[in-house]
């Protein structure tokens, strides 16, 4: 298993993240456990900020929480001196909580309700990011019955596709996201703006995708999303400022992938918009981007307890966990495909081919597929690299089984940030009808 951040292999021959032995996390916390180098999540935002100011450029990096959201993670992008992306209003509440600046909130969704919007206006946030005609319509008809106006981006689609996942593809044409540029939704909804009092149109925003390598995806976008920010200042004879790109800055999960440097990304996404700022002969706008992948998810590790296994044999041996697509969907939904170690037998080479089941009901249910490992017994711990992000965000309760505990450690220091689900946690929602009571 790659060793990311602060994971080391120390003198106990066991694996240490953030200063603390892993051996010992499981004996103070539990397994499944969310293990989070608060060091590396640091390090990340810090690079965007790095890459942007040696680009000179005005920048925004949002995070988008969809990939870790809690508290205690709000309260660090805070102190980063980030911005931050909401997608509903669970995740503007988490902000609300964190007490998290109200202007530097975006408010993003294909499908905000009433009360989100009515939430996000109370709260004064930075911006919404509306991403259809409706929207526009309800969110000025809300602000105006609030006496309010909403800054807005309007998501456009570019028409991009980007290599990844298909599910997590969104730049392309047929998607549920945002304004067509090529059809001519992009221009009706600036029209249609025009006419909304409670609306101020501050900029436009585009995000091809998740988990991309290529470079050549984020500068054909911002190609692209110029000429269209040009072609609307000439057209409209309006005054705008934002162009944000979005996120989807690829991590190395395994050796098979190949991320580059986020420096790399951010400085041919700033060199693209300003070739094609000057040839348009306009302003340089603001540039906002919305990493959640590449701040949070090779900083994450997921520790489990080993416990039954099943061999067949000529076939292969299953080795199953206490854990599984309750606590990440991803292999189940994407494929996704991670690494592993045993945590408490660092040191030990390899002996056997195995593959890591999850406890749910549901043949799906596999974290990972033929991985050499030690031989692996009832209640060794393994450790599975890259989490961080889209784990315990997608987390479930599927078959009942309660959400892990989240920790961040960080110089020796090992913190609860969520504490696990209990089991009265799991029907504390659950009622019975009256009649039954008969
Ligand atoms: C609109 C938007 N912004 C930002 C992100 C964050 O993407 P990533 O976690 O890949 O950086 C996503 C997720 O794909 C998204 O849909
Ligand atoms: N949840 C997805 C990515 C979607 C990102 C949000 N648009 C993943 O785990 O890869």
């Amino acid at each position: 298993m790659y060793l990311h951040g602060t994971s080391k292999i120390n003198d106990r021959g066991h694996l240490d993240i953030g200063g603390c032995d892993t051996v010992d996390l499981v004996q103070q916390f539990g397994t499944p456990l969310y293990v989070f180098d608060e060091a590396l999540i640091r390090k990340q935002i810090q690079n965007y900020h790095q890459a942007f100011q040696e680009c000179g450029v005005k920048y925004q990096v949002a995070y988008a929480s969809k990939a870790f959201s809690t508290v205690a993670m709000y309260k660090l992008v805070e102190q980063e001196n980030m911005s931050l992306e909401v997608v509903s209003e669970g995740e503007l509440h988490t902000a609300v909580k964190a007490d998290f600046p109200r202007d530097r909130i975006h408010f993003h969704g294909n499908n905000k309700t009433v009360s989100e919007i009515q939430y996000g206006l109370k709260e004064n946030i930075g911006c919404f990011v509306v991403d259809n005609l409706v929207e526009l319509e309800l969110l000025n008809k809300v602000a105006q019955e609030m006496g309010k106006v909403a800054k807005i981006l309007m998501r456009i689609t570019p028409g991009v596709e980007a290599h990844t996942h298909e599910y997590i593809q969104t730049g392309q044409a047929d998607s549920k996201f945002g304004f067509d540029l090529n059809n001519g939704q992009a221009r009706q909804g600036v029209e249609v703006v025009q006419a909304l009092k409670n609306l101020e149109l501050i900029g436009f925003h585009a995000h091809i995708g998740s988990q991309i390598f290529d470079v050549r995806g984020f500068e054909m976008a911002a190609e692209k999303m110029v000429a269209w920010y040009a072609q609307v200042i000439k057209d409209f004879d309006i005054t705008i400022r934002v162009l944000n790109l979005g996120g989807g800055f690829g991590i190395r999960y395994n050796k098979a992938d190949a991320p580059l440097p986020v420096a790399d990304y951010i400085k041919a996404l700033a060199q693209a918009i300003r070739n094609d700022v000057e040839k348009f002969g306009i302003d340089m706008p603001e540039i906002w981007v919305e990493p959640g992948r590449s701040i949070v998810g090779e900083a994450g590790t997921t520790l489990y307890t080993i416990g039954t296994s099943k061999d067949i044999p000529g076939i292969r041996r299953y080795v199953a966990v206490d854990g599984g697509m309750t606590d990440n969907l991803r292999p189940a939904m994407y494929k996704a495909k991670y690494e592993a170690m045993i945590a408490n037998k660092a040191t030990i080479a390899a002996k056997e081919k195995v593959s890591i089941a999850g406890k749910c009901c549901e043949s799906g249910d596999m974290l990972i597929w033929d991985i050499d490992l030690p031989e692996a017994t009832p209640g060794d711990i393994l450790a599975v690299s890259c989490t961080g992000a889209y784990g315990y965000s997608m987390s479930n309760n599927y078959n009942r089984i309660p959400r892990p505990a989240v920790i961040f450690v960080y110089d020796g220091q090992a913190d609860l940030v969520v504490e696990r689900e209990s089991l009265d946690d799991i029907v504390k929602n659950d009622r019975i009808p009256q009649r039954f009571n008969r």
